[in-house]
Formats: structure tokens, C-alpha cells, sequence
């Protein structure tokens, strides 16, 4: 049996109210110890705590959540008190000299929700990451993840991929039966290129870890281009060094910039030089072009004869008499404000892309991962006429999507499986 453990699942003190969470066997001893009695299920009543010596220690309202019907699938109370540090630090002493009671470790509610199935593990993490969401976009997928829909995605996949399988088991049993080379009937193509079009199109989505840490903006060119200077009117601060020496910057600087409701991470790059005996230098452009491939969105100031494919193209140094604009997207200078006001406009439109998902569902990049793997074991299944090979092909793009939720392939099956029997049967 599990032990009971408890904490402050409310925010940190001092706050109007606290709510401190008791998660186990023991909740409504726990309840029974510090208020007296254990209320009766669901209703809120209004007691005084005590510790074990009898003195009051607050008034608090005290829900009692019997389980398995609670968010962590255990006995589960709630005391509402009032939030003052003092008050917190002496429930909390109360209830760790309860016998059997612990002060729970970090995300331990959460994980024993999962443990006891009352979420899937996109849901623990849809869940982690809503407590971190800065952003609206970062917000309703973690959001949606919380509740479920990542899961509910993923166990419609596996609906329809058992499906799939079944009907091809059943023609390839046909098949041996019959004796003969091609039974005909079920085509499982275009249930296969349906499924396949659907996780494409969810692998197009941006990643949580985008929508969290910003689209990845990179500045690069040569030595003493402007990088740096603007890289600090972006980033609206001197964040780098800039000096008229050619090779002032050697290492890869990044500064995280919030702007319009858009999270970017900007990356300032040493200047590409042609060669070099400097050995720091040299690692500094081995770091650039590092920097440069990860790319989502990269600034080039040089000769656009010389720009990466895909790079937005900058002039740089606009405000010089004589300076030159072919070829270029846009002409900047660090000290002409306007321009750089032009230049976020431009990095609003394509980072804004980036960002954009239809309905709400954003993957983490493990889940990706993952979901990567299903869809190439699909695209092989779609590619062939081989029903043997189909079988094989969507057995494997099963494992990875239940690893997903966290379940192995057969629990994931035989949940797919049981899911469609009625209640009670
Ligand atoms: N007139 C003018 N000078 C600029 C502008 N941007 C940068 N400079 C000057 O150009 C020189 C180089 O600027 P940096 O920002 O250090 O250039 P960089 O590309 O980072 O250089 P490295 O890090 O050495 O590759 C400095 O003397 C800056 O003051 C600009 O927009 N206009
Ligand atoms: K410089
Ligand atoms: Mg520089």
C-alpha cells in the first residue's frame, strides 16, 4: 500500500487562501486528526485545525474526495486555509506528525494519477508544462494536452490502426484458407493514406518545445558586418560587444525576446572568416554554422551572392551614404530605428507562421519522435500491395504510439480493443 502524502498545491504564500492536498490511505485519518472527523464525502464544512497537543492552528474548510474517482485515484482531502506563511508551516507540521503522512516530492500527485490511470502520460505532460505556459499558443495546447486530447488523438489512432489490422489478419486468413494467390475485397490503402495524411499534418505543427522556447532567430555574415549592434537594438540591450575590430564576437550569444506575444530566441554568431590561424576564432565559426543549421529563421548580413538558401537577406549599415541594396530583402541599420521596426515585422510574419496550429494539439519533440517512427512504419504499409508486409508495418507503427501514452503495444491494443464493448460488459 501506498503511503499518504501531502503539500501545498496551492500557490506560494502569503495568498488569500491555501489549499493543502492529503493524497493516500490515510487522507481521512489525516482529515479526523486535524479537524476533529472526517466530513462526509464531497461536502465542504468548516472546522478548526489542531495539531496533536490540541491548539488551533487555523479554520479551514475541509473536503473529503473519496477514492478512485479523484485526481490522483486515492482518498483525497483538501484543507482550505487561510494562506499566511505561519498558518501553511503549521498544518504542514500537523499533518508530517500524522502517522503514515510524508510531504509529497515534486509532481508526485501527478504521478500517482498516472500510476493509477486516472491520466495518460501526454496528459502528466500537457500538465507540466501548463504550469510553465508563458504564451497563449504555449497555453491552450498545454491545456489541451492537460485534458486529454493528445491522448484522445493518439487512442483514436490506435482505434483505427486496429482496424486496419484486423481486417487485413482476416483477408490474409481468407487468403490461406481459400488457397489462392489474392483473395481481393479489403483495401487497406485508403484507410492507411488517410491516417498518414492526419499524422503529417500534426508532425507540421510546431513542437511544444517552440512554442515554449521561441522560434530560433540566427544572425550571420561576415566579420564587422552589424551583426552584433543588431543583435542589441533587437534584443533592446547591449548584450553583445561590438567594437569596428573584425572578429569581436567569438562565441554563439543568445538573448530571449518576447515581442508582439511571440517568443523568440535570438543568436548573435561570430563573423564567417574565409580563413584563420586564430584557434578561437575558428571555433567560434564552427559554433556559427552550428547555430546557423538550427536555424528557424536566418538573418544573413553579407553579399547575397553568398547567402544560405532560405536566409532572409539584410543590407546592413543603411544609414552609410552609398550603401548597397541589391539583392537584399531588406536594408538595416542599428541606428535607424525605423528599420529595425521593418525587420520585427518581417520576423512577426514568418515566426507567426511558425507558431500558428490549427485546432490545438502540439507534440513534444519526443512525441514526434515517436510519431515519426509510426508514420514511416505507415508510409512502408502504404507502399505496398504485400499484405503480409501491411500486417508487419502496422504492428510496428502501433509501438511507438503507445509508447506515446506510455502503455506498452498490447495494453495499448487490448485498449483499443475492450474500448468499444459497452459499460458493463
Ligand atoms: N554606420 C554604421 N555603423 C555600424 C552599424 N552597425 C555596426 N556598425 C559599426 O560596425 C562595426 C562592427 O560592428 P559589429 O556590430 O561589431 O559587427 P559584427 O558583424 O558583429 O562584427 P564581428 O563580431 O567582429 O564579426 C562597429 O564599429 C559598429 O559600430 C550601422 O548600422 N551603421
Ligand atoms: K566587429
Ligand atoms: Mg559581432
Amino acid at each position: 500500500m501506498s503511503d499518504t502524502i501531502f503539500a501545498l498545491s496551492s500557490g506560494r504564500p502569503p495568498a488569500a487562501i491555501a489549499v493543502v492536498r492529503v493524497s493516500g490511505p490515510a487522507a481521512c485519518g489525516a482529515a479526523q486528526a486535524l479537524a476533529g472527523r472526517c466530513p462526509p464525502p464531497r461536502h465542504a464544512s468548516l472546522r478548526t485545525l489542531r495539531d496533536a497537543a490540541g491548539a488551533a492552528l487555523d479554520r479551514a474548510l475541509v473536503i473529503y474526495f473519496p477514492g478512485p474517482a479523484t485526481a490522483t485515484g486515492e482518498d483525497l482531502v483538501e484543507l482550505h486555509c487561510h494562506g499566511g506563511r505561519a498558518v501553511v508551516a503549521a498544518v504542514e507540521r500537523a499533518l508530517a506528525a500524522v502517522p503514515g503522512l510524508r510531504h509529497a516530492r515534486p509532481g508526485e500527485f501527478t504521478r500517482r494519477a498516472l500510476e493509477n490511470g486516472r491520466i495518460d502520460l501526454a496528459q502528466a505532460q500537457g500538465l507540466a508544462d501548463l504550469l510553465e505556459a508563458e504564451t497563449e499558443a504555449q497555453h491552450r495546447t498545454a491545456l489541451a494536452a492537460a485534458e486529454g486530447a493528445v491522448g484522445r488523438a493518439v487512442g483514436g489512432w490506435l482505434d483505427r490502426l486496429s482496424a486496419i489490422a484486423a481486417q487485413v489478419e482476416a483477408q490474409l486468413d481468407f487468403a490461406d484458407e481459400a488457397d489462392v494467390e489474392d483473395a481481393g475485397g479489403y483495401d487497406p490503402a485508403p484507410a492507411i493514406a488517410a491516417l498518414l495524411a492526419e499524422w503529417r499534418a500534426t508532425l507540421a505543427a510546431p513542437s511544444v518545445e517552440r512554442l515554449r522556447d521561441g522560434v530560433r532567430v540566427v544572425i550571420a555574415g561576415p566579420p564587422n558586418a552589424g551583426k552584433s549592434s543588431l543583435f542589441n537594438a533587437l534584443a533592446d540591450r547591449d548584450a553583445a560587444i561590438v567594437t569596428p575590430i573584425a572578429g569581436t564576437t567569438r562565441d554563439v550569444l543568445e538573448a530571449a525576446v518576447m515581442r508582439d506575444g511571440i517568443p523568440y530566441r535570438l543568436t548573435d554568431t561570430a563573423g564567417l572568416a574565409e580563413a584563420t590561424d586564430d584557434e578561437v576564432e575558428r571555433i567560434g565559426i564552427d559554433r556559427a554554422a552550428t547555430a546557423m543549421a538550427g536555424a528557424d529563421i536566418l538573418l544573413w548580413m553579407g553579399a547575397p551572392v553568398e547567402a544560405p538558401a532560405g536566409a532572409v537577406i539584410l543590407a546592413g549599415k543603411a544609414d552609410l551614404p552609398g550603401a548597397d541594396h541589391t539583392g537584399a530583402d531588406l536594408a538595416v541599420s542599428a541606428r535607424l530605428p525605423h528599420t529595425i521596426a521593418a525587420l520585427w515585422a518581417l520576423l512577426a510574419d514568418r515566426a507567426g507562421a511558425m507558431l500558428t496550429i490549427d485546432g490545438d494539439m502540439a507534440l513534444r519533440q519526443t512525441q514526434r519522435d515517436r510519431l515519426a517512427e509510426a508514420a514511416a512504419a505507415l508510409d512502408l504499409a502504404r507502399r505496398t500491395t504485400d499484405l503480409l508486409i501491411v500486417a508487419e508495418q502496422l504492428r510496428v507503427a502501433t509501438r511507438p504510439l503507445a509508447a506515446l501514452l506510455g502503455k506498452d503495444a498490447t495494453e495499448a491494443m487490448l485498449d483499443a480493443l475492450f474500448g468499444r464493448f459497452c459499460l458493463g460488459k
